[in-house]
């Protein structure tokens, strides 16, 4: 038996026993038992607890093509694998030793892999391998990450478990594929990144240490080496300066550097124990070497210590992490949605999915309540709701705060020229006037009699020279009450002149109108498409595990809002014909501003009649305005003036009226969508010829019964995991309390 012969030292010293000297308190409660807790964790490993996220506690020997990983662990194992020069190992394979509780008379052995378990005899593991390799991996050289299981029952081997990697290379070799470091690279991160992993890292004696590529990409996921151990193989060919090598530590290796000597060519695993002894005993170089960092038995000791050590550290966490998950995943299922039955089921669920979409909407768009998006921001429904009103006031303002100037339709409101004695493009130069810098936003001394004089034309050539810098605050600005004027001209008639004509009122107003009238359809279409979104999402949401009410609910949705919409707009058309038939308010704000406003024609007057220093006007809410070109004008200037005041006054309740009033209408339709017209349209959707009534929802979705069998499979599976390890655990606590039971 080669390896109760070769000499592991598993006779000599115990390494359970090594185990347990070494005080780890989680250990030190199962160090007799280790044999079944590695035999536990296996079995999670097979049952592949991995994929529910659960890392085990592994040593994964990684190391350069042909350092020798295979031949370390047929040397821990007393076993032949199949070794050889160019790439030999494609595919992972665990081998799992088992000796400690090995009761049987004769060793067994077998692989597992691809579902199937295979005998073999000791002799005949090579081949076995290599077969199921080609039929993992396919016949060339290529490589694959699903691995094969060698199973290893022998007394007197130690207690571990090994996972053996592909050799890193570079370049490829042997027919092997282009990108073969690539997909060798991304096996090995694969493995060795779970924190729980410790790596065993194969470095050959005849090479630098620090040009490994498996020493970069140990270093990479453990840059302290921490969980890196380092064997150190032929050392017989390359024994100088490999002292130096081991004890310089130039390549940071936390757990320790462990020289061996494999087997070589055909000799027998008793043959390479004896030289390996030898060498280190009696070679001049290595012979230097510290006696607990050379030789395969020391290996074995440092594995099972450390292998000890990592489950006593990780089990408690793997126990509370499967139970964990096994909860969650029992409550998810919970919450699927049941196969639906009969008719009287499909009700049920129709009535509860429409009603907590609708409960859910009410919340959001009528009471404001936010609770369940707390963090998503684009459902709190009146806050954005508000936002969109504000920007909707905001330009209503800014839109109506000078008649649009280039929008009269008819020519006739352009201030003509033979009653303002003005050029016909005067509006383009007010505009730019008013706000010219310094030199040119007031005519000169001689500008201002030449324009009073009504010659313009050097003047109005300097005024173009910047109009086009005016271009975006020109709509804003006109030229005081030149507009009303004109307008006032044009509505002139036989009558008293101290009458202000009422169709120069709504002239005006008309035109003010006319500037804003597109902003509340603007306003109205972002709403309803804001709302469209939030009801499409909550439908959705709340239909989610039955698609075939999802797409009557989408469909719904987007009729209900149309229509919701299409009256909005005729809501406001109304609204702004409203404005436009008739000027009325019963509002006694008008009045208190149009006096207010009124007070401001004496100092007007005043500055016209030379009576004041002053050349600008002040009135608040007014920008401050430029008065001299209204001297040639002053027969219309009261009653331009009144009117400009009373249009004023009057507008500032139109807009509130647009404002408020489509605010409120808003609000109703909100309400009638959620508490009358929702239902109604989906019940028609759904239950209609597009929608293939309640029989359609007892056919379960695809994307549910996957889910369904899919945590059906992972409950029974953790649930399998839980077991295993409450068997062991619990013989381990009835053992602490009554002594062994054999
Ligand atoms: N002289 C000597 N040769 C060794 C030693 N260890 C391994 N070898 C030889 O090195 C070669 C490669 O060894 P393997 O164990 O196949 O190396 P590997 O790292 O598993 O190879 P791949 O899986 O192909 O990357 C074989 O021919 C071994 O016999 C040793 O300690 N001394």
């Amino acid at each position: 038996m080669p390896a109760r012969t070769m000499g592991l030292s598993l006779s000599n010293e115990d390494p359970i026993e090594a185990a347990a000297a070494m005080e780890i308190p989680f250990f030190s409660l199962y160090n007799e038992r280790i044999g079944e807790i590695l035999d536990a964790v296996d079995r999670l490993r097979d049952l592949k607890v991995t994929k529910e996220g659960i890392q085990l506690p592994t040593i994964v020997v990684v190391g350069d093509q042909s350092s020798g990983k295979s031949s370390v662990l047929e040397s821990l194992a007393g076993i032949s694998l199949p070794r050889g020069q160019g790439i030999c190992t494609r595919v992972p394979l665990i081998m799992r030793l088992q000796g400690s509780h090995y009761r049987g008379s004769e060793p067994e052995f077998y692989l597992e892999y691809q579902g199937k378990t295979v005998p073999t005899s000791e002799q005949g593991i090579p081949k076995a391998i290599n077969t199921g390799t080609d039929e993992i991996a396919g016949k060339q050289k290529g490589v694959s990450d699903n691995p094969i299981t060698l199973v290893v029952k022998k007394r007197g081997v130690p207690d571990l478990t090994l996972v053996d990697l592909p050799g890193i290379t570079r370049v490829p070799v042997h027919g092997q594929p282009e990108d073969i470091y690539e997909q060798i690279s991304k096996i090995i991160m694969e493995y060795i990144t779970p924190k729980e992993t410790i790596i065993l890292n194969v470095l050959s004696a005849t090479v630098d240490f620090p040009t490994c590529e498996s020493i970069r990409m140990s270093r990479a996921v453990d840059k302290s080496g921490e969980r890196t151990l380092a064997v150190v193989t032929k050392a017989d060919k390359a024994p100088e300066g490999l002292l130096e090598k081991v004890t310089a530590d130039d390549v940071n290796i936390g757990l320790g550097y462990v020289c061996v000597r494999n087997r070589i060519g055909t000799e027998s695993y008793e043959e390479a124990r004896a030289a390996e002894a030898s060498l280190f005993e009696a070679h001049p170089l290595l012979s230097m070497i510290d006696k607990s960092m050379v030789g395969i038995p020391v290996l074995a000791q440092k594995l099972v210590k450390i292998q000890a050590s990592i489950i006593g550290k990780c089990l408690p966490e793997i126990i509370k992490k499967i139970d964990e998950k096994h909860t969650q995943n029992v409550s998810e299922l919970n919450t699927l949605p049941r196969k639906l039955n009969n008719i009287a089921e499909a009700m049920e669920v129709f009535v509860k999915v429409i009603g907590s979409a609708k409960e859910s909407l009410a919340r959001l768009l009528l009471r404001g309540e936010y609770d369940e998006f707390l963090d998503d921001k684009t459902m709190h429904c009146p806050a954005r709701i508000v936002e969109l009103l504000d920007e909707y006031s905001q330009q209503l303002h800014y839109r109506s705060s000078s008649l649009p100037r280039g929008e009269y339709d008819d020519k006739t409101m352009h201030c003509p020229p033979q009653i303002l004695e003005l050029p016909d493009d005067l509006p383009q130069h007010c505009s730019a006037y008013a706000i010219l810098p310094d030199e040119y936003s007031q005519p000169s001394p001689s500008q201002s009699s030449s324009l009073q004089r009504g010659e313009y034309d050097e003047y109005s050539q300097q005024l173009r020279y910047k109009s086009s810098l005016a271009e975006e605050e020109s709509s804003k600005n006109t030229l005081f009450l030149m507009e009303e004027i004109a307008v006032l001209e044009e509505s002139s008639r036989l009558a008293l002149p101290n009458f202000l004509p009422r169709p120069a009122f709504r002239t005006i107003l008309k035109q003010k109108l006319k500037g804003v009238a597109q902003t509340p359809f603007e306003f109205t279409r972002k709403v309803w498409n804001y709302i469209e979104g939030v009801v499409i999402r909550i439908l959705v949401g709340h239909s989610e595990s039955y698609p075939q009410l999802q797409t009557s609910c989408r469909r719904a949705a987007y009729n209900l809002i149309t229509k919701m919409r299409e009256r909005s707009y005729s809501y406001v058309q109304e609204m702004v014909e409203m404005e436009t038939i008739a000027d009325y308010t019963s509002n006694p704000e008008y009045m208190n501003t149009w006096h207010d406003l009124m007070k401001y024609q004496e100092p007007l007057l005043q500055i016209l009649n030379g009576n004041s220093f002053n050349t600008q006007l002040e009135i608040p809410g007014f920008d401050r305005m430029e008065v001299l070109h209204l001297k040639v004008l002053s027969k219309k200037v009261e009653q331009a003036f009144d009117m400009k005041m009373r249009v004023t006054a009057y507008w500032k309740i139109v807009m509130l009226r647009l404002v408020d009033n489509l605010a409120l209408h808003l609000l109703i339709s909100m309400k009638n969508l959620v508490n009358e017209e929702m239902e109604a349209e989906i019940v028609k959707e759904f239950m209609g010829g597009n929608g293939g009534g309640l029989e359609r929802l007892f056919e379960e979705s695809t994307a549910v019964a996957n889910k369904r069998e899919k945590l059906n499979g992972s409950i029974n599976l953790l649930k399998e995991s839980k077991d295993v390890l409450a068997q062991v655990m619990d013989r381990i606590a009835l053992e602490s309390v009554h002594g062994h039971v054999e």
